[in-house]
Order: structure tokens, then sequence, then C-alpha cells
């Protein structure tokens, strides 16, 4: 047998605790398949006196994690700290220089960084995984990479991120707050450090931005995505969404045109019987759509101890079979500039919702405000009549341009008719 993959962990939180946990429970499984040992040699975390389940008596500790990077005594370093930059990036970047492989789960990294640290890899000849940074325990980076690798891909889209799928399904099946769902998420360990990076769509953008490099070939370019979080989604929006036979997923995606790249994530309504639609709670599900293969959905948990360190360990094994796969799919110089484009031109169907004082005229203002925007109708939805009290009015309408509905939206905001700005969810047909 090879001599053991020695292995120093920066970060035992969630997913460090979680890639111990495996270690120790698949010790000799993982040795059968890799053909090498797998040895824990070194760990750093905030705090050292925290019971993590696992005994690690005999296992060396740094306080600084910088310096565990630069151990002449490990092989592979697990960056599982988190952050675009500070601690997490010196960890890597030290890693690399000094000719270590890399396994990390931190997306936010590698979407700020990771044109730039692919090449640090392959300059200095070493491996750097981030299975775990994207859907946390569903393959899709080694689905792109290798088993979809003789595709060119149209379409790569999916629910990014565990927390806000989680939000959304428990307000729909218990009609609970936001706040409250929130909390609970962050209690399971799917929660970013920072929550509003989940809310406001961030991590799914920093996913995005991740899997947009691999599928199409360009530099990773977070700036460019247009994101949308799910704060301002309310149970009334999710009800009507049940009623008008949708479901409303915070959905990132990313399409090629006259090569250049859309970068979204916003909330979207989605027909209740596509796929996507049922997947569930803390699921995350990504779509690649190939020139040969077609579509190809895989689900899985996208955040928890269990299926995040499931891919941090799957990485670990590809290092430990001798693995030399470019970061994302062709050599990182070679990576094409990417060439973002915005949403203005982006043409879809929409949901809006309006909060109206019920009086006679207002529908026939809103109207006439779509139809200057040259949009039309596709159903409008007024429930119950309360003379002078507000009510609750809701539209779909056919395809048409951000611009266009920006600017309907505007006109309609404005009226005094309209108690508080309008509600809009993008219809996605997928
Ligand atoms: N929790 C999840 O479900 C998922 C997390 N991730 C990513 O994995 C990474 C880790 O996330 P979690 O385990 O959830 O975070 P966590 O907050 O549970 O753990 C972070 C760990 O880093 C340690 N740490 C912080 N500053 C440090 C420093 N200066 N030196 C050494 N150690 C330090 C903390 O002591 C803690 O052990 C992040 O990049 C996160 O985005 C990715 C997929 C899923
Ligand atoms: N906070 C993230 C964790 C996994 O990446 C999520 O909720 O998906
Ligand atoms: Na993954």
């Amino acid at each position: 047998m090879t001599k053991p993959l020695r292995i120093g962990i920066a970060g035992l939180g969630t997913v460090g605790a979680g890639t111990l946990s495996i270690i120790e429970a698949h010790g000799k499984l993982l040795a059968a398949r890799c053909g090498r040992e797998f040895h824990v040699t070194a760990v750093s975390a905030r705090d050292r006196t925290r019971d993590r389940g696992v005994d690690l008596s005999a296992v060396r500790w740094f306080d600084n994690a910088v310096e565990l990077a630069a151990d002449s005594e490990i092989d592979v370093v697990l960056e599982l700290i988190g952050g675009s930059d500070g601690i997490a990036k010196e960890v890597v970047e030290t890693a690399l220089a000094n000719g270590k492989h890399v396994v990390t789960a931190n997306k936010a990294l590698l979407a700020h960084h990771g044109t730039q640290l692919a090449r640090a890899a392959e300059d200095a000849r070493v491996y750097l995984g981030y299975e775990a940074a994207v859907a946390g325990g569903i393959p899709v980076i080694k689905s792109l990479r290798e088993g979809l690798g003789g595709n060119a891909i149209d379409r790569v889209y999916g629910i990014l991120n565990g927390t806000c799928n989680y939000i959304l399904t428990a307000m729909r099946e218990s009609g609970r707050d936001f706040s409250e769902v929130l909390e609970e998420a962050q209690a399971l360990g799917y929660a970013e450090a920072d929550p509003s990076f989940d809310v406001d769509g961030v991590d799914a953008a920093h996913k995005l931005a991740i899997l947009t490099a691999l599928a199409f070939g360009c530099e990773v370019d977070f700036d460019s995505v247009s994101v949308e979080g799910i704060r301002e989604i309310s149970a009334l929006d999710i009800a009507y969404a049940e009623e008008l036979g949708y479901r409303i997923k915070l959905l990132g995606i990313a399409q090629q045109s006259e090569g250049a790249v859309l970068q979204r994530v916003h909330p979207c309504m989605v027909a209740k019987e596509t796929p996507i639609a049922n997947v569930e709670g803390v699921f995350n599900a990504v779509v690649a759509e190939g020139d040969f293969v077609g579509r190809i959905l895989s689900e899985g948990a996208g955040a928890g101890a269990g299926p995040t360190a499931s891919a941090v360990v799957a990485d670990m094994m590809d290092i430990a079979r001798g693995s030399t796969l470019p970061t994302f799919a062709i050599p990182a110089a070679q990576l094409a500039p990417s060439k973002g484009t915005s949403m203005a031109a982006h043409v879809s169907s929409h949901y809006v919702r309006l909060m109206v004082t019920d009086r006679p005229g207002v529908i026939a203002d809103v109207a006439a405000a779509l139809r200057d925007e040259e949009i039309s109708m596709e159903a409008m939805l007024q429930r119950g009549h309360a003379p002078g009290e507000p009510v609750p009015v809701v539209i779909t309408t056919h395809a048409t341009t951000q611009q266009h509905i920006a600017s309907a939206l505007q006109r309609i905001e404005a009226m005094e008719a309209v108690l508080e700005p309008p509600r809009m969810i993008r219809i996605e047909s997928l």
C-alpha cells in the first residue's frame, strides 16, 4: 500500500467535524478504495477545548492555521473555515505555495478568487478540490468536469442554497414566519456564518459563478451575477403561487448565448409538476443541459455536516488516487475572459402582486400602465369586494423584458391607490 495521505484540517465546525467523523467511520473503506490510508495529522480551529465527538489527543494542534498550511508533514490541507478573504485565503495560498493539495468547501473564496487560485494550484502541480463548495453532497463538480466532459453545456441551473429552500418549503408547509424558520436552519448548521448571504442570494450566486466557469470554460466572474434573495417573499405570495399552479424557488441560472453568459439568481415561480418544484427542504438540485446528453438532474442534500463532508472526502479520494485534473476542466491559463451580460434584455413572464384600495378605476389604471409598456396580461385575480379597503390584486403577464416590467411597475407604484411597492416574481419555464 502507498504511504498514508497526511491531512491537515483548518476549521473544525460543522463541515470540519463532519469530515473527521467520516474518516473515523470509514477509514478502512477509504483505504481499500484508494490504496492509501487517510491520516489526520494536524488540526486548527478557534477553540481547542470544544468536544467534536472525535478523539484528537494524538493529533498536532495549530493555533495558527497558516502555519498548519505550511507544515512539511502534511500532504493535503482542508480549508473549512470560510470567508472570501482573510485567514481562509491565506491558508489556501500558503498551502498551494508549499506544494500541498487543497480541498475547500468555501464557495465565497472561489467565487472571488477562483481563477487565480486555480492558476496557483496548476503552477504548483497540485489539486484544488471544491466539490463541497457547490450543492454540498451532490457530486456536481465531478459530474460537469468528468461525466459530462464530452458535451458543450447550453445551460446550467438549480436550487443552490439549502437554507433558502428549507425556509421556502417550511413557510409553504407550515405557514410559519420567515425569521422563525431561518433560526431553525441556522440551528441545523445549514446557514452561512452571516445568514444574509443565504437569504439575499449571495451564497447561491457564489455557487453559480463557480458552475458557470466550469460549464462554459470561462474565468470565474462573480461580479456579473445578477442577485436577488428571498426576503421579500411573503406567505401571501406563496399561497397565490400554489393557487396558480406554481412553487416559489430561489434558482441560480446561467445560460450562454452568442458568446456571452447571463448569470442570474432570483426567486422564480416554477410549475408544480416540474421536478425542480418538488425538491424540498435542505435539498438542492442542479440541472445541466448538454448538447449530446440532454438534460441531467442531480438532487441531494445541499448543506449540513454529513452531506458536505461527503464531498470533502470524495475530493481527498481523488487526491489519494493521484488525480491531476485542472480545476475548471481546462487549464486555468486557458479559461476565456468572462463576458457577462445584464438582465435588462432578459425576457420572461411575471407574477405581480399589488395591494390596492378597492375602488372603481384602479384596475383600469394598472392595465393602462402595462399596455403602455406593451405588456400583455395573461390573467388577473382579485378576491372579494371591500369598497375603500386594501385588497390584494394578482396579475400574471405574458413574456416581456425586464426593462418593460420595471418601467410599468415604477408607474404603478406611484399611483395613489397602490398602497405598497408591487411584488414581482419571474415565472420560469424550465
Ligand atoms: N455548513 C454547511 O452546510 C456548509 C458549509 N460550507 C462551507 O464550509 C465552510 C465551513 O463552514 P461551517 O463548517 O458551516 O462553519 P463553522 O462556523 O461551523 O466552522 C468554522 C470553523 O472554522 C474555525 N475558524 C474560524 N476562524 C479560524 C481561524 N482564524 N483559524 C482557525 N480556525 C478558524 C472555527 O473555529 C470553526 O471550527 C464555509 O466556507 C462554508 O461556506 C459549504 C457547504 C455546506
Ligand atoms: N449555507 C449554505 C450551505 C451550503 O453551501 C446553504 O444553505 O446552502
Ligand atoms: Na457538490
